[in-house]
């Protein structure tokens, strides 16, 4: 079934079937707002979360400076992570649809007692967890980034693949196999078992790519009812439109015209570095239950106003750091956008845990971020 989604801006997607609501039909028979819409919705109806705005003027104040360093930049994908592929090729491509469709949910039970694979002799967990276990099957001669292979592993050879080098697993091992088997099989069957089909099919639009990784790929469909209304917020398929740039430089197939209309990536960091930098804010009630490390559901009201907020308080900071440097004379278009504004809070967050340890993230165990 074709998905109707409403662009940004309430263009309807070309192509799209419009699916129109039964008379008092559900929600679910709505058009899907897109993540823009949906976080400029939830930001306005929020009741647990508030976007600061004098907040996001003073992030963008102290980000202002940050532009011009490399870690604010497309090369920094590559440049400083050293577990990223270092080519752009169909292979390295390969890798980046792997990892995204496995991109969500590393965080411990207990801080700093999570699942830790080593390779080549460092210590990598959360994120990097992921990445070191892929690099460290290749290096062994698994074909893991194979669709043909990863289209039918059982799940004692993603155990195998993914085995952490401390007493904890890798959190949502089985949802991983299930992931892995129905990605690979859609990659095969529509695709030729190559992403880089895929992306080719994009015809360079970030946008396109967007929609044929929901519509193809149901593990990437993260969505929400928020107020009887559909939102998205996309994560997992919006990082791997970004990582697909970043992956390309930028040049020839991932030469995307419209980068700059992703929104940022709602994960579980980005939230807590938001309310380290005063620009968004929880309630009390909330603030007491994240403490408590209260585990919320997908979906769950608390749970979308903290994604919903998060995307638009990164959308008023980017307007904030474009509006700073006009006022020099500087057009930063090219420079300035949600994804490269993401990477860097997301590395932000990860260098400055210590500073952060006082502001709680939210607990969630799914598949989508
Ligand atoms: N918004 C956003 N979320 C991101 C990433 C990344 C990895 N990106 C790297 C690539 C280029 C960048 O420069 C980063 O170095 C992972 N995640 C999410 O975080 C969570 C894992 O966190 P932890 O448990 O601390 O490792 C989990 O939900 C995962 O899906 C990002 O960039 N943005």
């Amino acid at each position: 079934m074709r998905l109707l989604v409403i662009g940004c801006g309430g263009r309807w997607f070309p192509g799209s079937t419009l699916v129109l609501p039964r008379p008092g039909g559900t929600a679910a028979m709505q058009a899907t707002l897109c993540p823009k819409e949906s976080a400029r919705l939830i930001a306005a109806h929020s009741v647990d979360v508030r976007v600061d705005e004098a907040g996001t003027r003073k992030a963008a104040e102290f980000l202002f400076d940050c532009v011009a360093e490399p870690a604010f930049g497309l090369a920094a994908w590559k440049a400083l992570h050293e577990l990223h592929p270092r080519t752009a090729s169909e292979e390295a491509l390969g890798w980046v649809f792997l990892v995204d469709t496995l991109n969500f949910s590393f965080w411990a039970e207990y801080q700093g007692q999570g699942c830790a694979i080593k390779y080549k002799g460092k210590m990598y967990a959360g994120y990097w967890s992921l990445c070191a276990a892929v690099n460290r099957a290749l290096d062994d001669g698994i074909p893991i980034t194979s669709a043909s292979y990863y289209a039918t592993m059982t799940l004692e050879q993603v155990k195998h693949v993914f085995r952490s080098d401390t007493e904890v697993p890798m959190p949502l091992i089985e949802e991983r196999h299930r992931v892995l088997n129905e990605s690979g099989t859609v990659l095969l069957e529509k695709f030729g078992g190559s992403y880089l089909t895929c992306v080719k099919m994009s015809q360079k639009s970030a946008q396109k790519l967007l929609r044929l990784i929901v519509e193809n790929f149901p593990s990437y469909r993260d969505e929400a009812i928020f107020q009887d209304k559909k939102v998205s917020f996309y994560k997992r398929a919006q990082i791997l439109v970004a990582d697909t740039w970043s992956v390309l430089e930028g040049k020839e197939d991932g030469c995307f015209s419209d980068i700059s209309s992703l929104t940022i990536f709602a994960d579980y960091r980005i939230p807590q570095v938001l309310v380290h930098l005063g620009a968004m804010r929880y309630s009390d009630e909330l603030m007491r239950k994240l403490h408590e490390g209260v585990l919320l559901q997908s979906g769950d009201k608390q749970e979308v106003e903290i994604r919903g907020c998060s995307v638009w308080c990164c959308e008023l900071i980017c307007d904030h750091l474009l509006e700073l440097y006009n006022k020099k004379g500087q057009n930063m278009n090219e420079k300035i956008n949600a994804v490269l504004l993401d990477y860097y809070l997301w590395d932000y967050a990860r260098n400055h845990r210590e500073d952060m340890k006082y502001i709680p993230f939210h607990r969630v165990r799914c598949i989508y971020y």
